[in-house]
């Protein structure tokens, strides 16, 4: 069984410090737009944000908050296996909560994992399915990280790496099925693509 976590936690400093899956897209948000094509494909989601943020506290969604502080991405992943594995999951989907172009069949493709997405010739590491029983190994990878002062290994490419997953190539006809949203010249291309 696989679950998915639209990671949240981010601080949108490239757009002047917003939270990008708020951002208004067709008659919604990008993360409502996400969302919509992710419920299909999957049974049970969950986001994952920092310690601080309330931003989300109306969603009808469990709440993960960030474990290590200041981790960037690779703490949301930690608080998605944790929570996979107390739900019964075997496998996390992991989405950026900017991405609300994901295809169809993305769960299908990248099964059954560990694996991540790429487009376009580029990777997209948090785009990605890991096994829940990678967890101790993540955990013990970010507090070496956070032990050496080595934060280059706090990258998400880098412990994928380390579990040697696998890309799966998307197409991109029809548009960048990964766009995500990073300064403002993307928030206008946003509103061109629409939902
Ligand atoms: N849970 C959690 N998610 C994070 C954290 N940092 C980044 N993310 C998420 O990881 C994804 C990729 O991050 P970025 O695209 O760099 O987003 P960002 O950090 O908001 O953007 P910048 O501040 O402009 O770099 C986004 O979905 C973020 O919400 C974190 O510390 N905790």
């Amino acid at each position: 069984m696989t679950h998915a976590v639209i990671l949240a936690g981010g601080r949108g400093s490239r757009l002047g410090g917003c939270d990008k899956p708020l951002l208004p897209l067709g008659q919604g948000t990008v993360l409502e737009a996400l969302l919509k094509r992710l419920r299909p494909q999957i049974s049970k989601t969950a986001l994952a944000i920092r310690g601080d943020q309330t931003v989300y506290d109306s969603y009808a969604l469990p709440l993960l908050r960030d474990e290590f502080a200041d981790c960037g991405p690779l703490a949301g992943i930690i608080s998605a296996l944790a929570w996979g594995q107390s739900e019964g999951a075997s496998s996390v989907l992991t989405l950026p909560g900017d991405t609300p172009f994901i295809p169809e069949d993305l769960l299908h493709r990248l099964s059954p994992g560990p694996s991540f997405a790429m487009s376009l010739g580029r990777t997209h590491p948090l785009v990605a399915l890991w096994p829940t029983n990678c967890l101790p190994l993540l955990r013990g990878h970010v507090q070496a990280a956070l032990a050496s002062g080595d934060r280059r290994q706090l990258a998400v490419r880098c412990f994928a790496a380390r579990l040697g997953m696998r890309p799966v190539s998307f197409s991109d006809e029809g548009g960048d099925p990964f766009f995500n949203v990073n300064y403002p010249a993307d928030v206008e291309a946003l509103a061109t693509r629409g939902s």
